[in-house]
């Protein structure tokens, strides 16, 4: 059986995109980011320990559990889930009108076995008056979205460019998992 360990609704919703069956189990890791741990070993760590805590929340056996993490990252900087409308604004001054990276790591892990993919991609946000910034997080968008934009909503008026998997800007990649659940038999596609 395939459990997701997410919180998430936009990662249920992609796993779902792709006809996948599974679970959902609820956990709640901690994201700090240690001292020189670099952006991609951050999110890679991230998503295999909301994997691993999934997998013993469940105690089970047979269980694959597939975890998941996203982050905004600017040069060294890596920018999470913005928690008031200050922080928001201070994210999206700092994105628009630059180039920034999306890391996004999925993790799978069985009692014996586990499979990862990281994908790397590249967003340009256009540049944005502090007016336009101001009226976009007071829609509330910002708020459980690394970076404080979703490019699957209003943000979208605001990419330039996107280089790299929409859906793993989106907060799962979804070639990547299938591959991974294709290969532990847990997807296969046509499947209803
Ligand atoms: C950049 C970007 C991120 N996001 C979301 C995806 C993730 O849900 C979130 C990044 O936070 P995460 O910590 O990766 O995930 P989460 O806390 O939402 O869920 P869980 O840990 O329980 O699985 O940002 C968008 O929805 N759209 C975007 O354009």
């Amino acid at each position: 059986m395939l459990y997701l360990a997410s919180q998430s609704p936009r990662r249920r919703q992609l796993l779902e995109q792709i006809g996948a069956t599974f679970r959902v189990v609820r956990v709640d890791v901690p994201e700090v980011r240690a001292d020189h741990e670099s952006p991609e070993d951050y999110v890679r760590r991230v998503a295999r320990d909301k994997a691993c805590a999934g997998r013993d929340a469940l105690d089970e056996d047979d269980a694959w559990v597939l975890g998941s993490d996203t982050e905004v990252v600017l040069g060294d900087e890596v920018f999470g889930k913005p928690e008031t409308p200050a922080q928001a604004c201070g994210m999206l001054k700092r994105l628009a009108g630059v180039t920034h990276r999306v890391i996004s790591s999925v993790w799978l892990v069985h009692a014996e076995r586990e499979e990862s993919a990281t994908c790397i991609s590249h967003v340009r946000l256009a540049s944005m008056s502090e007016k336009e910034i101001d009226a976009y997080v007071e829609t509330g968008e910002s708020f459980g979205k690394a970076g404080g934009y979703a490019i699957q909503g209003r943000a979208a008026a605001y990419v330039e460019y996107l280089s790299g998997s929409y859906s793993a800007v989106m907060g799962l990649p979804l070639h990547e998992t299938a591959v991974m659940l294709s290969a532990a038999g847990l997807w296969a596609s046509g499947r209803a």
